[in-house]
């Protein structure tokens, strides 16, 4: 399990998380949703020791994030974030062959090309496979560092809005994907996710954060409720029982 035992950071005296206690990582996909500027960032952020907490720690199955080896956290857990400043002049298979660094440290192996062979069909990336990460779409440059996480192959798996730049099939083909990596290959996902009808879809455990605070965790369904949405981005969302499950209707 990931487990935060009172995590606080502050930037300039101002909060942004604010003593936050919760463990993640149970068997399934956990979404973590919340409005612009909740925290849910710098929650991944310090769980992947990207980003220092003022105070509390993390352990990844017990293990220190804060003295833990690179290599043992990078073989552990893989975070997709937000802001990937990964050189552009990349191809986008020498970018899912990073994701097997951790493993092959620079020598790949016949292991470590299947990964990678596997993480680029996942994803549909082999007519691209060639190309630099800016001569790509918005969407397709996406799939492609979705890709390097799969490739990397950890235990948890924690994706900053990976269905940033998306269109609808490929926003769906990416939750059915994230499905598979916990169903078929037993990963252990988190994943921050804007659209609420996605999360509840797709996720068995729904997360809410707001002012850098833990406000509901319950499984996805109980989430869908008006008063709980209303809650979490104050805002009113009408919450619809189409064929059987919740759908939230935000646009009006
Ligand atoms: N380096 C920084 N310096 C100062 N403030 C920061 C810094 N990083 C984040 N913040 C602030 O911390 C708060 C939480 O940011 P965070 O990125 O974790 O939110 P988020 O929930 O991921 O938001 P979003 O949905 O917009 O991505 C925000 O108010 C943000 O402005």
């Amino acid at each position: 399990m990931i487990a935060l035992n009172g995590a606080s950071k502050r930037y300039n005296g101002t909060t942004v998380l604010d003593d936050v206690s919760i463990e993640f990582g149970g068997e399934g996909i956990t979404a973590l949703i919340g409005p612009n500027g909740a925290g849910k960032s710098t929650l991944f952020g310090i769980i992947g020791r990207l980003i220092q907490p003022d105070a509390g720690s993390v352990t990844i199955d017990g293990m220190d994030v804060k003295t833990a080896p690179a290599r043992d956290l990078a073989r552990s857990i893989a975070v997709l974030r937000q802001d990937n400043h990964i050189a552009a002049r990349l191809t986008v298979q020498d970018l899912v062959e990073f994701g097997r660094f951790p493993h092959s440290q620079g020598r790949l192996t016949v292991t470590d090309r299947d990964a990678i062979e596997q993480a680029i069909a996942y994803l549909e990336l082999e007519p691209f496979r060639h190309r630099f990460l800016d001569e790509l779409s918005g969407g397709q440059r996406q799939r492609a560092f979705i890709a390097m996480v799969v490739a990397q192959d950890t235990k948890y798996v924690l994706l900053d809005e990976p269905l940033n730049n998306l269109d609808l099939r490929h926003m769906t083909d990416i939750m059915k994907l994230i499905r598979r990596l916990a169903d078929d290959l037993g990963k252990r996902v988190v994943v921050v996710l804007h659209d609420i009808n996605f999360a509840a879809h797709y996720s068995d455990r729904i997360v809410a954060m707001r002012e850098g605070a833990i406000i509901a965790d319950a499984p996805a369904a109980q989430i869908m409720d008006p008063s709980v949405l209303r809650e979490v981005y104050s805002t009113d969302v009408d919450v619809r029982e189409i064929d059987g499950r919740r759908v939230a209707l935000y646009y009006a």
